[in-house]
């Protein structure tokens, strides 16, 4: 389990993290998510123990995590730039890993090989750039670690690999509990494998919730009426977007489901549909009330 609380984080004075807080359960998947420079990967190397907060804590299994080799044992850290020693084969890197990390699983190493079918002895830096992600993947889950953090993981990943790697993923958190923490913008992929999320903008923590609850949480609603109602609707619903076409208006609500059907109803629509929010939509209507301009959010 992951535990950041109040954490502070500058760089030359340059303000990351602002009071950070957010809680990792033992056996969940939770994505992190946020727009540009909002200081993910920040988080992601002080949770991994590599770089150390100013102010707060940062426990992971229950302890402090920085300098803590213990914790690092139980603990990789997947960045988005991959790293592997120069001129190594998988098979070698496996054997350093083997060396460094006493959870080590050679038979899980083995097994893993007809999932990624690479050849274990050629360079990988003669790897493209996907493959060079799967052996990332194959000695990461070949060390049974307990928590597991990953920065942008599914980069570069073919849609065939990213299936079997979440499902390897899901298994793992099944299995034995582990625990993961996924930044990316591939938003799909986040809602597909996470059961929470948060939000980070600017350092701090918008928004924090399980996922099937947040998409509960917002509608888009497709609305006619013979008569002008925008005003009630206005005051009596959280409207977070609304745009017409022609006599249909649509809004994006926030809200318990029966609440918003309630009042639509109380005004007798002669249209009227209500559909659930994807988590990209979610993301960019939140952010968009924080004051990010919506066009530069996907990217
Ligand atoms: N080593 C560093 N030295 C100085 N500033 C840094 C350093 N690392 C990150 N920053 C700054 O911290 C801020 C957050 O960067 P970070 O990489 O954590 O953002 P991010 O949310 O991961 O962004 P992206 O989605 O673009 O990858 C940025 O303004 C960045 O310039």
């Amino acid at each position: 389990m992951i535990e950041v609380q109040d954490v502070t984080k500058s760089f030359e004075k340059e303000p990351v993290l602002n009071n950070v807080s957010f809680t990792v359960k033992r056996g969940s998947i939770y994505g992190l998510l946020g727009s540009n420079g909002a200081g993910k990967t920040t988080l992601l190397r002080t949770i991994a123990g590599i770089l150390k907060q100013q102010s707060g804590e940062v426990n992971v299994l229950d302890q402090s995590v920085f300098e803590n080799e213990d914790v690092k044992q139980k603990l990789i850290f997947m960045p988005d730039s991959l790293y592997f020693l120069p001129q190594y084969t998988a098979r070698q890197m496996a054997s350093y890993y083997q060396e460094i990390f006493d959870s080590w699983n050679e038979d899980r190493f083995q097994k893993l090989k007809a999932v990624f079918q690479l050849d274990e002895n050629k360079k990988i830096s003669k790897f493209s750039k996907g493959m060079q992600r799967q052996v990332a993947f194959w000695l990461s889950l070949s060390v049974m670690p307990e928590v597991l953090v990953l920065d942008e993981p599914f980069d570069g990943l073919d849609a065939v690999m990213r299936q079997k790697i979440r499902n390897l993923l899901i298994q793992d958190v099944a299995d034995r509990e582990m625990t993961i923490l996924i930044s990316s913008h591939n938003l799909r992929e986040v809602e597909d494998i996470c059961d929470h999320v948060g939000i980070l903008h600017k350092g701090e923590v918008l928004l924090e919730r399980e996922l099937d609850d947040l998409k509960s949480d917002f509608h888009k609603v497709q609305v006619a009426f013979k008569e002008d109602n925008k005003e009630i609707l206005h005051e009596q619903l959280d409207i977070l977007h609304h745009t017409s076409r022609g006599s249909v208006q649509l809004y994006i609500v926030r809200g318990a489901e029966s609440q918003v059907k309630e009042t639509i109803q109380a005004l007798q629509p002669v249209v009227f549909d209500l559909l659930p929010l994807t988590l990209e939509e979610i993301f960019i209507y939140e952010l968009g009330g924080a004051g990010y301009a919506i066009e530069n959010i996907l990217t």
